[in-house]
This record gives C-alpha cells, sequence and structure tokens, in this order.
C-alpha cells in the first residue's frame, strides 16, 4: 500500500519480511540503475538491528546474483565510537552480515576510523568521502537509515549540537545520556543523496513514524523531521505496525 505526502512516498507492507523484500528490490534497482549510468553505486549503511536482516537478504542466493557487488562502494550514516571489533559497531554487524558473505574487497569498504579521537574521526570521515566524490559535492546514490523509538535518526538524536551542523558533513557527537560518543553524517550531507530510504518496523516505533510525519515541525524533539533530501527521491518502508498511528487522511 502507497500513502503519499509531498516529496515523501510511504511504502506500507503487512509484515516486516515484506518491507524487507520490497527494500531489497528497491536497493537492487537504484544499484543497477546507477551502475548502469555512472559504473559504480555509493550507498550509506544504517545500523542498529533492523537493517541486519535487509543485509543478509541482500547477501542470501535469493539477491546476490541481481547486483555486480565489486562496483558497489559501502559507507555508513553513522557509527558507534567502539572499536571495529566490538558488538555494537555497526561496521561489524555489516561486516559479518553482508561484506564477508559477499566477499566485498575492502577498498571498497569505507568505515569511520573509530581508533582516532572522535573529533579527528569525524574530520577524517568527511574527508575520505570528499576525495571519494573528487571534490564534488558528496552525492550517496542511496542513504538507508532506521529510526529509534526517541525519532532519531542516523546520529541525530533529540536536543544535541548536531541537528543544527550546517557547515560540515560528518560530525562527532556526544550523547548525554548513554555518555557514548558517536560518528554521524550530517542532515545536510544525508539530504544531498539522490535517495533516501527509512526502514521501520515494529510497534515501538509507531508513534516516533507519527510525529516525524503528522507532527508540526520540531526538529529538536522529531530529528528524523530534518531528512528531506533537496532533489533525491525519500521513501518509507514500513510494517503495518510502525504506520499505526499515521491519521488516514495519509491514505
Ligand atoms: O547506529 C545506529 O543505531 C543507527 O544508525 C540508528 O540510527 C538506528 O537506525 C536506530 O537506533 C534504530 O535502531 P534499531 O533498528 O536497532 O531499532
Amino acid at each position: 500500500m502507497e500513502k503519499n505526502k509531498p516529496g515523501i512516498k510511504l511504502n506500507v507492507f503487512t509484515t516486516p519480511d515484506e518491507v524487507l523484500q520490497h527494500l531489497a528490490d528497491y536497493f537492487v534497482y537504484l544499484a543497477n540503475q546507477n551502475i548502469e549510468v555512472r559504473g559504480r553505486f555509493a550507498v550509506a549503511l544504517s545500523g542498529g538491528n533492523s537493517p541486519k536482516k535487509l543485509y543478509e537478504l541482500l547477501a542470501s542466493d535469493a539477491y546476490k546474483g541481481q547486483v555486480d557487488w565489486d562496483k558497489v562502494d559501502f559507507f555508513f550514516g553513522d557509527e558507534r565510537y567502539v572499536p571495529q571489533t566490538a558488538p555494537e559497531s555497526n561496521y561489524l554487524m555489516a561486516k559479518l552480515a553482508l561484506f564477508e558473505p559477499l566477499q566485498i574487497p575492502s577498498t571498497h569498504v569505507f568505515a569511520v576510523d573509530t581508533e582516532l579521537e572522535p573529533a579527528q574521526a569525524a574530520l577524517a570521515y568527511a574527508t575520505n568521502i570528499q576525495s571519494y566524490f573528487n571534490g564534488l559535492p558528496a552525492r550517496f546514490d542511496l542513504v538507508l537509515l532506521g529510526l529509534g523509538d526517541n525519532a532519531h535518526t542516523a546520529s541525530l538524536f533529540p536536543h544535541t549540537p548536531v541537528l543544527h551542523e550546517q557547515a560540515s558533513t560528518v560530525k562527532e557527537a556526544f550523547l548525554p545520556e548513554q555518555q557514548v560518543y558517536r560518528i554521524t553524517l550530517t542532515a545536510p550531507l544525508i539530504n544531498q543523496a539522490q535517495a533516501v530510504a527509512f526502514l521501520v518496523y515494529g510497534q515501538d516505533k509507531a508513534l516516533a513514524v507519527q510525529q516525524i510525519l503528522e507532527a508540526d515541525r520540531d526538529i529538536e524533539q522529531y530529528p528524523a523531521q530534518l531528512i528531506a533530501p533537496k532533489e533525491g527521491d525519500l521513501q518509507w518502508f514500513l510494517d503495518s505496525a510502525a504506520a499505526s498511528e499515521l491519521s488516514e487522511v495519509m491514505s
């Protein structure tokens, strides 16, 4: 079922598995389209639990033959400030679920160097992204995003300074509640993407989805409202549980 708001396409499916299959199909479509036009596909991966099943699906027999993976370059929308061997690492999750099964060469994986100090790690990652795009505006072909039940996305958390960052493309973000650092793409960089796709499933996300899409704009409370690609395509891939608080007016 498709629901639409100006500039946003909502794809709502009954079960998480259907959501994952449709997002995997969209990923394959974008990858092949960009590889045909540009010869490469640059994607920024989301972290957390939701996308792990997507990565496993893309690496499965059902999908792995549909993309020329040697032409795909992998980045991260955000990273926890932990070693790449730590269980919380988004890099480690993608490595186990996607990079190793598909034998992605390390030269095609652009991870955050979390051995550096947080600010240096952010600066180094911004520099790596800039050089990848040869100094042209960094325009990811796809940015995959998840959503926290507090309406955060990437590591753009409520009431944190990074929400207002306009100059930097990558920034360190200190989370006072968890007393941890994150490294995150900033909203301006995400919004330069050709396509942005939210992957959200589960009843626990329903209120956040409703607030982001239907409440008055308040980016301090609902940071995911910052995500509005300037020219790119914004799609939400939701299960019916995560979409259950949306008003019928959007149907
Ligand atoms: O590093 C991260 O954790 C993610 O980038 C983060 O933004 C995630 O998408 C949300 O926290 C949802 O996480 P779940 O999918 O685990 O609910």
